[in-house]
This record gives structure tokens, C-alpha cells and sequence, in this order.
């Protein structure tokens, strides 16, 4: 299955409750529009990203460009400010209607007028998402925008909304940028239980397949059950891990496996660290020490510091990221569990507020369940509009 359709399927309980919400919010004041022919389903084609921010299908990692419509596929797609045209209703009244010329007459599509008691509901029903109050009153008016006192239907403002949350979201949609530098050193913090360790099987896991000379250093000394997990996961992707004994200086480990990534040539090296908030100084102070180590040996490292999350926390995980800007030099995001949490508008949030780059999203346990952020695939998930 695409990456997309598992996307459509895992975040299921996030588009499940905008989808239930936003029905709830036209049927509430709406009016049937019976005598439209419009086929009431929300099985329409995702929308078109706004013109002036689609990325070139080719600047697309690969993965991407896969999973992604074709360019026929979006072309016809309605533009998101504009209503779907009525398409003429398919015959259903079965053969014994038909035989007697009759058709079931198409179902009718409620519409509502947006108005301002309409916008407040929406406003809603974003901030319940985990979008945030300010994102939330941005999004809603922009929806607002060339629409207000307009009839809409469901779909149409779906479609509003996820034109809205991609145009949020495109700016930060990076896939890790990947340096000629060897080895590239890739720092992962966040707190425990974000899905560090899975994240950096993962990426592994990817990069070796790419062909690239991974190594990873497990400079969680203070867990063994950490160390064991990357352990395992080294082992899933056949990269080496460096360890040390529980309870040793992770800065010195960083040092060895800054030495072996160097010696034997490796164009990547993950460094795990550990995610203990409870005592901030102390965290602040080994991660500025594996920093000052491995600095003394490429003056430029770490080339990236992500930050992975975990959907799951919600509202939870903006302050996290003002957190851990504090105690690193945070330069990307990865957000895990996106499956199965009805709390994917904080990644929305996320971008809104922080612009970091967000490299990679989670959606499962196996290995191949990371992949780089598409904001159009997102957004049309997250909306329900997605369709196979
Ligand atoms: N459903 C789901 N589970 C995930 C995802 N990413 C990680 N997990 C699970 O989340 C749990 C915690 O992940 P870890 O990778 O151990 O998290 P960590 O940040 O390394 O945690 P510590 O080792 O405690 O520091 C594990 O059970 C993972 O299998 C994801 O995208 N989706």
C-alpha cells in the first residue's frame, strides 16, 4: 500500500472527527439543497495546492512523487476556492427502476450559509483537533475569506480547509537535507517515549537501503532496555551500533563513534540521546557536551539536531519544542504516531507557530512507516478527503 493510503487510513480518528464536526456544523443551521444534482459523497480528489507554493513535482524525494496524484489527477481537481462542479447523478434505483424508468433521486447535499456563528463552530472544531486557539482563528479566517455569506457544502469547505492547512504547512515540508560532508551527524533528541530510538531504526534503515554507510551511537547510557531496542534495531537494518556501558559519559561514546564513523568512511552517523526532562541542567549539559566533543572533531557537527515528537501528546508537544530550543539547537522535527490519534492538527499548530522544518512524520511501528511530509497528502488526510 502507498504511503499515502496507509496516511489516509491511520489518521483515520483525526479526519473521522473533523469529517463527524464539520457535518454536524452544516446540518446544524443548513439547508437541503435537494433540487442540486450533486452526488452527495465526499469521495472528491484532493485539492490543488495553491499555485504560488506547490513544490515542482520534481524537487519531490521520490517516495513522495510515488505516493503523490499525478499531475492529471490534480488537474482535475477543483481549485479550493471555487465550488466542485455538479456532477450528474448515477442511476440507482435498480433494475426494477429502471425498468420502470425511474431513478432514485440523488441524495440531497445539505449547505449553510458561513456566517459568523458558523466560523465561531469551525473555530471549534479546529482548536478540539489540537490546532491551537491562534492557528485555529488564522485558518478560520481564511476560510472566511471570499467565502463568508457564500452557501457552502460540506465538501466545499473540506476542501477550504485542507487548501488552508497545506498552505500552512508547505513552507516546512523539508525532507532532511542530505550534505556531501562525512560523515553527516545527525543528532536525535526529545523526551522518552517520543519514538526516538524507532525513529532512528528507521531512518537507518532507509539511508542503508539508499545505499549510504550508516552508524549509529546509543548515547542513552542511562536506559539498557534504549540501548538493547537500538540493539535490535541496528540489527533489523545492519547498521553497526556503538554502545557503552549503563551509567557512562554518553559525550565519550559520541567521541568513539565520531572516530569509527570517520575511520571507516560513513556518510551518516545517528547519535540517540537521552530525553530526561526532569532535570533540565542536567540533560542541557550532556547535550551540550556530546556537542563540544564531537565538535573537536568536525567543527561543523551536528549537521542536523532533530527534535522527534509524539502526536499522540498533543498541545503537549508545542511545548516540548520551546523546550528543547532551549537545550539544543533544534533543527528539524520529526513527528511520530500519527496513527491512531485523533490529535494530528498540533503538527498544523507546529508549523504555524515555530516554522521548523518537518522532516519526516511516523505512522506505525515497522520500519518502512516514516516518510518524508507531504503537506497536500496531509492535509487531505487529515480533512477526510483523501481517496485511494
Ligand atoms: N504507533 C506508533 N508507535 C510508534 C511510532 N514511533 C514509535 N512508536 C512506538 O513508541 C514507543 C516508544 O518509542 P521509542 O522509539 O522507544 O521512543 P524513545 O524516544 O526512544 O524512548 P526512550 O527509549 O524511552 O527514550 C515504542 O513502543 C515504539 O514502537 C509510530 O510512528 N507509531
Amino acid at each position: 500500500m502507498s504511503f499515502f493510503g496507509k496516511l489516509k487510513n491511520r489518521l483515520m480518528k483525526s479526519s473521522s472527527k473533523l469529517d463527524e464536526g464539520l457535518d454536524a456544523i452544516v446540518q446544524d443551521g443548513g439547508e437541503d439543497a435537494a433540487s442540486e444534482v450533486e452526488a452527495a459523497t465526499n469521495q472528491s480528489p484532493p485539492p490543488s495546492p495553491p499555485a504560488s507554493q506547490a513544490p515542482p513535482a520534481s524537487d519531490r524525494p521520490p517516495e513522495l512523487a510515488k505516493s503523490a496524484a499525478s499531475p492529471q489527477e490534480l488537474s482535475h481537481a477543483p481549485h479550493p476556492a471555487e465550488p466542485p462542479k455538479a456532477e450528474p447523478a448515477k442511476p440507482q434505483g435498480g433494475l426494477l427502476g429502471r425498468l420502470l424508468g425511474r431513478q432514485a433521486e440523488s441524495a440531497p447535499v445539505a449547505r449553510r450559509v458561513l456566517d459568523d456563528d458558523m466560523l465561531e463552530q469551525l473555530e471549534e472544531l479546529l482548536i478540539a483537533s489540537d490546532m491551537g486557539v491562534d492557528t485555529a482563528l488564522r485558518v478560520t479566517a481564511n476560510i472566511a475569506e471570499g467565502r463568508f455569506g457564500k452557501r457552502l457544502s460540506v465538501i466545499e469547505i473540506k476542501q477550504a480547509l485542507a487548501a488552508e492547512i497545506a498552505r500552512v504547512m508547505d513552507p516546512v515540508a523539508r525532507p532532511l537535507p542530505l550534505y556531501s560532508k562525512k560523515p553527516q551527524v545527525v543528532l536525535v533528541v526529545g523526551v522518552n517515549g517520543s519514538g526516538k530510538t524507532t525513529t532512528i531504526g528507521k531512518l537507518a534503515s532507509q539511508f542503508k537501503a539508499a545505499g549510504k554507510k550508516v552508524v549509529i551511537a546509543a548515547g542513552d547510557t542511562f536506559r539498557a532496555a534504549a540501548v538493547e531496542q537500538l540493539q535490535v534495531w541496528g540489527e533489523r537494518a545492519g547498521v553497526p551500533v556503538l554502545t557503552a556501558p549503563e551509567g557512562s559519559d554518553p559525550a565519550s561514546l559520541a567521541f568513539d563513534a565520531m572516530t569509527k564513523a570517520q575511520a571507516e568512511g560513513a556518510d551518516l552517523l545517528l547519535i540517540d540521546t537521552a530525553g530526561r526532562l526532569q532535570n533540565r541542567a542536567d540533560l542541557m549539559e550532556e547535550l551540550s557536551k556530546i556537542v563540544r566533543v564531537i565538535r573537536k572533531k568536525d567543527p561543523d557537527a551536528p549537521h542536523n539536531t532533530l527534535l522527534v515528537l509524539d502526536a499522540t501528546t498533543g498541545q503537549n508537544a508545542l511545548s516540548q519544542v520551546e523546550t528543547f530550543r532551549k537545550l539544543a539547537d533544534v533543527t528539524g522535527l520529526v513527528m511520530t504516531k500519527l496513527d491512531g490519534t485523533a490529535r494530528g492538527g498540533v503538527l498544523v499548530a507546529l508549523a504555524d507557530k515555530f516554522g521548523l522544518p518537518i522532516h519526516a512524520i511516523g505512522v506505525g511501528e515497522q520500519i518502512d512507516d516514516l516518510a518524508p511530509f507531504d503537506p497536500e497528502e496531509f492535509a487531505a488526510a487529515l480533512t477526510g478527503l483523501a481517496v485511494e
